[in-house]
């Protein structure tokens, strides 16, 4: 008794003869339907990243160094109550607002996330996330540890979390130092924050090391975790 799913026997030339077209042709007939020529691998979701690390570990130089290497990422811009520092640019740095309109966002209920951080208010607006996933771009969210833990509750596993660490505590208070934006006092908090941030790691999906100079390892370790995370099988789905 023959096998009834089985397609009619079509003879496949030899290999050394017949040309390629025919060969793939005799496959196919063979197989009793044509090859598909539609992708084998489903398209990726679009990523919510959730970048964090204690205050002067680089969240700002690694994201600016992705945006420099990467397209297809919306790098998330953050609301603040916080005043402008010399440079930053409205839109591109941070929306600054007032604490009142700050407050009056809350209320409405257009912020994923927000924390008050050293005396200024911070926030993710919602409706940014929402807008560029559904145009299939990659979300980067860069918010502190205290952030991330609150982000963690809210999205669980459907974001993917990347601590950044200096290669040691000693190099993190150079950079915080280095970087002249601190006040004697805003330095000791920074530091002394930084110190107990670290025991958070294990809240995280990944840890990258900014070492001093090593900038673009660091860059280039978060476009691998990226790539990764596109190749997964088991896509995170994230629902804003
Ligand atoms: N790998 C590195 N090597 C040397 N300097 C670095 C490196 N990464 C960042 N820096 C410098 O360290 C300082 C702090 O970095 P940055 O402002 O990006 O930190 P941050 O984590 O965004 O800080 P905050 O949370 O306080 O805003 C900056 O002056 C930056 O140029």
């Amino acid at each position: 008794m023959g096998d009834s799913r089985r397609p009619p026997t079509v003879p496949i030339p030899d290999v050394e003869i017949a040309d390629k077209s025919e060969l793939y042709r005799a496959l196919e007939a063979s197989l009793g339907s044509s090859f598909s020529s539609n992708p084998l691998a489903p398209n990726p979701n679009p990523l919510i990243i959730v970048i964090s690390g204690p205050s002067g570990v680089g969240k700002d130089a690694v994201i600016k160094g992705l945006r420099e290497v990467r397209e297809g990422i919306h790098f998330v811009v953050t609301a603040t109550s916080r005043a402008k520092r010399p440079g930053e640019v409205e839109g591109k740095d941070y929306f600054f607002v007032s604490k009142e309109e700050f407050l009056s966002m809350v209320e409405r209920d257009e912020l994923l996330e927000y924390a008050l951080v050293y005396g200024d208010y911070k926030g993710i607006p919602k409706q940014q996330i929402r807008e560029f996933m559904a145009k299939g771009h990659d979300i980067v969210l860069r918010v502190d540890i205290q952030g991330a833990a609150t982000l963690r509750r809210i999205l669980g596993n459907s974001a993917v979390f990347i601590f950044l660490v200096a290669e040691s505590e000693s190099a993190l208070v150079k950079r915080l130092i280095g970087r002249k934006t601190e006040t004697k006092e805003t330095l000791l908090v920074r530091v002394a924050t930084a110190r107990e941030e670290v025991k958070h790691l294990r809240n995280f999906d990944y840890v990258v090391v900014n070492a001093e100079g090593k900038l673009e390892s660091a860059v280039k370790l978060v476009e691998s975790i990226i790539d990764a995370e596109k190749a997964k099988v088991w896509q995170r789905t994230a629902v804003i």
